[in-house]
């Protein structure tokens, strides 16, 4: 069973794709880490971060496994890696692992922004996971104080609509739900709640299928 998980940032969709990984005994891929990684790359040997064939060859050297989530889960690199896989060499150089990753036998669990629609369009189950800027900026700001990372309201709320606009404007696999997709707005819901939610969802189409 491949499962797809999008959303926008701190939308809960790594938190859930996590979960239903664990309760399905599936492999999960959290796909927003290679776009970090190839930012981190080139922010480490000082390459310009619009320098498209720098990127490109970046995210061509990158393996699965090798990430630093503590450095790649900054506020910061979460604004390089947007920036980076709005570029159509970058998308086109990740995709082949992405897709490898999901035609593992007995299926996996990916989630970022273009899973259902681009990498896994014939996924299983298309799960587009959302709450409101508010609340996303609130948990991405906690989750930030508790890794001790400066973290003030205001500017991660600015940094979260700055990404989700150059996120779902980009022609490149912009961030927008699968047509199949089924939404699920986390906004009222806490991580219990929502992961239920999800688990239904998962339910509900193996017994469609
Ligand atoms: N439904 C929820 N209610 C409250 N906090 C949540 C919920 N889902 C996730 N979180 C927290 O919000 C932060 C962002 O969640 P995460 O799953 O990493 O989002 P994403 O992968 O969409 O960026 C994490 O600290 C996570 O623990
Ligand atoms: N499948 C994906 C995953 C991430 N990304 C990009 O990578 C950035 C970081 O993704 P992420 O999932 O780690 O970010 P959060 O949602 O966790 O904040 C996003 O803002 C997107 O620009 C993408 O374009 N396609």
């Amino acid at each position: 069973m491949i499962i797809a998980i999008d959303g926008p940032a701190a939308s809960g969709k790594g938190t859930i794709a996590r979960r239903l990984a664990a309760l399905y005994g599936l492999p999960h891929l959290d796909t927003g880490l290679l776009y970090r990684a190839t930012a981190a790359a080139l922010i480490g040997a000082d390459r310009d971060l619009y320098d498209e064939s720098a990127a490109v060859a970046a995210a061509r050297g990158l393996g699965l496994t090798d990430f630093d989530e503590v450095v790649l889960r900054s506020r910061e690199m979460g604004e390089a890696a947007s920036i980076v896989a709005a570029m159509p060499g970058v998308r086109h150089a990740l995709l082949e692992a992405q897709r490898a990753f999901a035609a593992r036998p007995g299926g996996a669990v990916l989630d970022g922004r273009d899973i259902g629609t681009v990498v896994c369009p014939r996924a299983d189950v298309k799960i587009f996971v959302t709450a409101s800027a508010a609340a996303r900026a609130q948990r991405r700001a906690l989750e930030l104080a508790q890794r001790g990372e400066r973290a003030d309201y205001a500017a991660i709320l600015a940094d979260i609509q700055k990404r989700d606009a150059r996120d779902s404007e980009r022609t490149a696999a912009p961030l927008r739900p699968a047509e199949d997709a089924v939404r699920l707005d986390t906004t009222p819901l806490g991580v219990e709640a929502a992961v239920a939610e999800a688990a239904r969802i998962v339910e509900s189409a193996r017994v469609r299928a």
